[in-house]
């Protein structure tokens, strides 16, 4: 779980640290680990809500990301733009081929993220389901 809404504020404990920056690395070593070869990802990028505010209020996402270049300062892009980076260093670092589960989130939406959690649910009895060859 990530916040989509980080990009302009640092850790607490370490100032020098930039939260999505985090974010990025934590989900690099998750990716990259060996012991996690085999088990298929979900990734909630979280606190969609959030980045509208802040995007809303005026604070420029290129400002702290600056790849992210003359792109509209709106939350589609956006969160489009963090999702792929996600899915782009999944890509690079994991060990072998599987797959991941993303989704955009807003942990307070109780009924959009009820739906997202009934759709988790789905993709883990069916996995169950394959392994144990009954589908
Ligand atoms: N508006 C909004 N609030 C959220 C969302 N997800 C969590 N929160 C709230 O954010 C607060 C902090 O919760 P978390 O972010 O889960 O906890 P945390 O990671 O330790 O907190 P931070 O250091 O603020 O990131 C709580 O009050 C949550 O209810 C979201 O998608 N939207």
């Amino acid at each position: 779980m990530a916040p989509l809404s980080a990009f302009n504020q640092v850790l607490a404990e370490d100032e020098s640290v930039n939260r999505l920056t985090d974010s990025l690395k934590l989900w690099q070593m998750i990716c990259g680990n060996k012991i996690l070869a085999s088990v298929e990802l979900i990734l909630f990028l979280n606190k969609l809500d959030i980045l509208d505010a802040k995007l809303r209020s005026g604070v420029r996402f290129s400002n702290y990301v600056k790849s992210y270049g003359s792109n509209p300062n709106e939350t589609k892009p956006v969160a489009k733009y963090l999702l792929d980076a996600f899915i782009n260093l999944h890509q690079q670092h994991t060990p072998k081929k599987r797959k991941i589960h993303p989704h955009l989130t807003c942990a307070i939406d109780t009924k959009a993220t009820s739906s997202v959690i009934d759709r988790i649910h789905e993709v883990i009895i069916i996995k169950i389901l394959s392994h144990s060859n009954i589908i």
